[in-house]
């Protein structure tokens, strides 16, 4: 029998095999982020120990980072902690560190494949759940806890135990005006927070081969919101165009040899998923999330649910205390809940193809009065890519406030960037539990496009509404 993309690249990795315990992984690049970490370097120095592999290991500050100025402090004092602790930590041991105001600093999955750091083929492991967004390229990759950053540190490897497989099958093509973004609010509608647990995902079809980098990355990105550790996409004619693009990639003879490899990375077609789920992208429409899951979302044209609707108990309770949270009644129109803040950003939509879809909605239009539409890049590239194309000026004349730091921002609102309790979102990140946006903050889940026509009218909306 054939053997899986995510098994193909697992036992590419393979130091030792453990039968029925866990396998001994070779890590081919560890990211780190200033929030997971001190711990980990605290106990590395305790034990002392040395990193291994500090050409394999990157750093960049993202999730306390301000947005309002380059030259301001962080003023949060856990924060600032943090961050300048990753600075001495990466100094102490010689590892690369994109710092708060650097051309290479951003998000950190959004700075890897721009810094040109991900291939296919690669394990890549980060202090963060949604390290499964560089799945995009074909590598596996995922997020890890402290002991395990510390593992990796010390030793480029990491004992884990192999993960289930999992086919997510996309027929046909997105229609116009549907994106990324709402085929995995789709599928997780579907299968549930749970559904892909323990699993490995590769996306597949021709719906997924249609999808850019960008939006593969947006896919790949929630597959933790679908409870699964990594999610994959093969590489093929868009992943070489992407990558040929990027920094630091191999020239001629090298570049045409690790092309051939990587086009091996391919499940074979008599390959075994232990699970499998199909969908039809032509028939979706634009998701937003009502509850505070990414798996209580429904396409903008339906209604808010009723609880006594769900099949389970769990799901009913769950869908009861989402209701009362978000302050909704059941059978509401998706299109009549008013929001107060749109925020645009995160690891799942702050690259610049999101702030184009947004910048084509905005263009010629004004956001609503009293409403405040924030903009977050990705990275200090994607800012400055945004600034190159002149979207800066298409949100400027539209009211919408358009940060210079980039970072992580409002999606977890650990810098200045939060919702006051009771404040109402349309956002672009790929988490709405209570309080994520801030204490007491709602937020609905949405795509680029719906974020900003949202903007626009004050009102859940697509840019068919305009
Ligand atoms: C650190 C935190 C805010 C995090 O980035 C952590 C994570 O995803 O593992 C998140 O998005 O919840
Ligand atoms: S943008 Fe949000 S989801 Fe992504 S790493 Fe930062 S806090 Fe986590």
């Amino acid at each position: 029998m054939g053997t899986t993309l995510a098994q193909k690249t697992w036992d590419a990795h393979v130091v030792r095999r453990a039968s029925g315990g866990d396998d001994l992984l070779y890590v081919d690049l560890q990211l780190l982020h200033e929030v997971n970490t001190p711990q980990a370097f605290d106990r590395l120095r305790a034990a002392g120990r040395g990193v291994r592999r500090p050409d394999l290991t990157v750093g960049t500050e993202d999730h306390n980072t301000p947005t309002l100025a380059l030259d301001r402090v962080i003023k949060d004092r856990e924060g600032r902690r943090q961050a300048e602790l990753m600075r001495s930590n990466c100094a102490e041991f010689g590892i690369p560190l994109h710092r708060f105001g650097d051309p290479g600093q951003g998000i950190v999955h959004v700075i890897a494949p721009e810094l040109g750091l991900v291939r296919p083929g690669m394990t890549i492991v980060c202090c963060d759940s949604h390290t499964t967004t560089l799945g995009a390229f074909g590598a596996l990759a995922f997020g890890i806890g402290a002991s395990q950053v510390e593992h990796v540190l010390a030793t480029q490897t990491l004992p884990m135990r192999p993960l289930k497989t999992m086919a997510v099958n996309v027929e046909g093509t997105l229609p116009e005006g549907v994106s990324a973004k709402d085929l995995v609010l789709a599928l997780i509608a579907r299968i549930g927070t749970a559904g892909g647990q323990g699993h490995i995902i590769e996306y597949r079809g021709e719906g997924v081969r249609a999808l850019s980098m960008e939006a593969r990355m947006t896919l790949c990105n929630m597959s933790v919101e679908a409870g699964s550790r990594a999610g994959m996409v093969a590489p093929d004619e868009t992943t070489f165009a992407y990558l040929a693009q990027c920094p630091g990639m191999p020239q001629g003879a090298q570049w045409d040899s690790e092309v051939a490899y990587w086009r091996s990375l391919v499940s074979d077609a008599d390959a075994h998923f232990d699970k499998e789920v199909t969908l039809d992208a032509s028939v979706l429409s634009p998701y937003v999330s009502w509850g505070t899951n990414p798996a209580q979302s429904v396409p903008l044209d339906d209604r808010v649910p009723a609880a006594d609707g769900f099949a389970t108990a769990a799901e009913r309770a769950a869908a009861e205390r989402a209701l009362a949270y978000m302050d909704l009644k059941p059978g509401t129109a998706l299109r009549d809940i008013t929001v107060d803040t749109v925020f645009l950003g995160s690891c799942t939509n702050s690259r610049i193809e999101d702030l184009r879809a947004a910048a084509d909605v905005l263009r010629g239009r004004k956001v609503a009065d009293g409403l405040h539409m924030m903009i977050v890049p990705g990275s200090a590239r994607v800012r400055l890519q945004a600034v190159e194309e002149g979207l800066d000026r298409v949100f400027a004349e539209a009211g919408a406030d358009f940060r210079v730091g980039a970072g992580c921002s409002m999606c977890a609102a650990l810098n200045e960037d939060r919702l006051l309790p009771g404040q109402r979102a349309a956002s672009t990140n790929n988490r709405n539990f209570e309080g994520r946006q801030g204490r007491g903050s709602r937020t609905h889940i949405v795509s680029p496009a719906v974020a900003a026509a949202t903007a626009v009218t004050g009102r859940l909306s697509s840019p068919a509404d305009l």
